[in-house]
């Protein structure tokens, strides 16, 4: 009922959590005075005692009671919200440094959708659970042992029956506890399943429509919804359910207590001022616990939502080395590199051996499938659970920081990302100091400077997605950033895929450029692009089978050979085709 690794999060939200018990507590106390003060009020009036003054005193203590319960119920709420924000606060912060330090490949583990569900509603989920539930859980503890030290003195049966019926209420919640668990995680499951599904559904919206399959996704989306519309209806019929349990044990007790008050009162073992005072407390012994009951309920949505929170912040991390990449130029040497990914049953990469000088200009091609990207993520660091050897100059891969990794290797892939914003923006993320005739200069290399002068220069905005780009500007505009930075090393892979044949020979011309003053990893499957390289390395199920330059691969009349005939022919029949029409 109490999560301990949510309250070991909690600081200064304890003193919070300790205030509210305190507010709660001193209300009770109020409580109690206004009902002996009406007690005796009662008593007065019936006995006809014209008291003046003990009427106005029990009048004022009526009054300064309500005042003393008004005031208690705001400073409650005041400390609820700051003991909710605190939480909510530390747990944000928690969950973007452990992303931070999962790094890039951090989806690998978890997809993005999940993240945002967690760090959005899953969060909001623990506001009754730290707000509400955790000081209520030691109020209804305290106010019942509060009652009794009170009433006990008044009349002792009805006080014990009182407090003996009070822990009925706590194994009815424990009960429900139990029966609601399991359909909570049903309910989670379900929830974080539908999220996936529908935002994987939005993203693809177009290619649904091409291929007129959004029926089949609507039609999946709605069996999910309305499996999801069951199990929410069954945890609030679980909810509902014991909610009215929870009510017969409280005022069933309060009625037991009224009953045995009633019957002292009649074997005239108590006043009636004192019959007063019982009767109208009973209920409160048990209003704390009930009220329990009820943040238990929103409460227990909080804590499962902080399971699926920690099993996140429990992930596996990267572990990255304290050690940094000197200045000077470095070689790039793998032996025996193997490498699978975490939940994958067989290794992507197997054996690889390679070394790069550098300014080599080295390209990886092959079939997909072939581990040409996986090779390209573990040589700029995103993927780093290898065995073999990984070497950046005498340094081993798992001795680098990610930080010096990312300073001296740039990988631009075919789904580069853009930010909504203008030129500039997306620009200086890479050089945040960067002058605007340096930005210019990027632009002018990528030939997207004339484009940009023709709209509003660096300030030319870009939509969210890039929309109002061509895929080729996209990623033109990508590679400008790139060039910024001052990586020794850049990997472009497959940076020309999906793009038009005038931005193909724009970025082809830049990288053979780049090539000559650094070390450039290109990944390609189009082999006229490569046929310049230093180096190719042809991989096919993760092995590299064939590896030396263009000539020395074409007389060995393998794979690579095969391939590069093949798609020449392709292309030849195509602008054959293209010269025909
Ligand atoms: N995140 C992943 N988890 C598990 N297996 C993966 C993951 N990413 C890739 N693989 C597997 O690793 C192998 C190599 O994939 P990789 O993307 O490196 O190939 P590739 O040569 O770059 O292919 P393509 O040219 O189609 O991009 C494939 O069998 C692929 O299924």
């Amino acid at each position: 009922m109490i999560k301990i690794r949510l309250l070991k999060m909690l600081t200064s939200s304890r003193r919070q959590i300790a205030l509210q018990i305190f507010w709660q507590w001193l209300s009770l106390i109020a409580q109690i005075m206004l009902i002996f003060a009406f007690a005796s009020i009662f008593d007065l009036i019936l006995h006809n005692e014209g008291k003046t003054i003990s009427f106005m005193s029990a009048l004022c203590t009526i009054g300064v009671a309500i005042i003393v319960r008004m005031g208690c119920s705001l400073a409650y709420d005041h400390a609820s919200f700051f003991a909710a924000s605190e939480i909510k606060q530390s747990l944000r912060f928690a969950m973007f440094e452990k992303l931070a330090r999962l790094g890039t490949g951090y989806r690998e583990q978890i997809p993005s959708v999940q993240i945002t569900q967690m760090l959005t509603e899953g969060i909001e989920q623990l506001e009754t659970y730290v707000g509400r539930y955790l000081s209520q859980f030691f109020y209804a503890l305290l106010a019942p042992i509060t009652l009794f030290i009170i009433l006990v003195q008044i009349n002792a049966p009805t006080s014990i029956v009182l407090l003996c019926a009070v822990p009925l209420i706590s194994i009815v919640i424990m009960v429900v506890m139990k029966l609601v668990t399991s359909v909570l995680s049903t309910y989670f499951r379900s929830y974080y399943q539908l999220g996936d599904t529908f935002l994987e559904k939005l993203h693809g919206m177009t290619t649904l429509k091409v291929y007129q399959a959004d029926q089949t996704a609507e039609d999946e989306i709605v069996a999910e919804s309305e499996q999801f519309r069951r199990v929410t209806m069954k945890v609030l019929s679980t909810q509902l359910f014991s909610t009215i349990i929870m009510d017969l044990v409280a005022y069933g007790g309060a009625a037991v207590g009224i009953v045995v008050a009633l019957s002292q009162y009649h074997q005239a073992q108590i006043t009636l001022q004192e019959t007063i005072i019982l009767v109208l407390l009973a209920t409160e012994y048990f209003l704390p616990m009930r009220q329990l009951g009820a943040y238990f309920h929103m409460g227990m949505n909080g804590m499962k939502a902080s399971d699926k929170i920690f099993e996140f912040l429990d992930l596996t991390e990267l572990t990255d080395g304290d050690q940094n990449l000197a200045d000077q130029e470095f070689t790039i040497s793998s032996q025996d590199l193997t490498f699978t990914y975490p939940h994958a049953h067989q290794p992507s990469l197997t054996n690889i051996a390679l070394t790069i000088q550098p300014h080599q200009l080295v390209a990886f091609v092959g079939p997909s499938g072939a581990g040409k990207s996986t090779l390209a993520a573990l040589l700029s660091g995103q993927v780093r659970q290898y065995a073999g050897s990984l070497k950046f100059g005498p340094t081993e891969l798992s001795d680098l920081s990610q930080d010096s990794l990312n300073d001296r290797i740039t990988i631009v892939s075919h789904h580069a990302f853009v930010f909504k914003g203008s030129f500039r923006d997306n620009l200086i993320l890479a050089k945040p100091d960067a002058t605007d005739q340096e930005l210019m200069q990027a632009l002018k290399q990528v030939n997207l400077w004339d484009f940009c002068q023709s709209k509003a220069g660096l300030a030319t905005l870009i939509e969210t997605d890039a929309a109002n780009l061509s895929g080729g500007q996209k990623q033109r505009l990508a590679i400008a950033r790139a060039l910024l930075t001052d990586a020794q090393v850049f990997i472009f892979d497959e940076a020309t895929s999906n793009i038009d044949q005038e931005s193909e020979a724009i970025i082809m011309r830049l990288i053979k450029q780049v090539a000559k003053t650094k070390t450039v990893i290109l990944i390609s499957h189009r082999l006229a692009n490569v046929t310049d390289c230093d180096q190719i390395f042809y991989l096919d199920q993760g092995k590299i089978i064939e590896s030396g330059d263009h000539q020395t691969l074409l007389a060995q009349n393998g794979a690579y050979t095969n391939l590069f005939n093949h798609q020449a022919e392709l292309e030849s029949f195509t602008s054959a085709k293209e010269e025909l029409s």
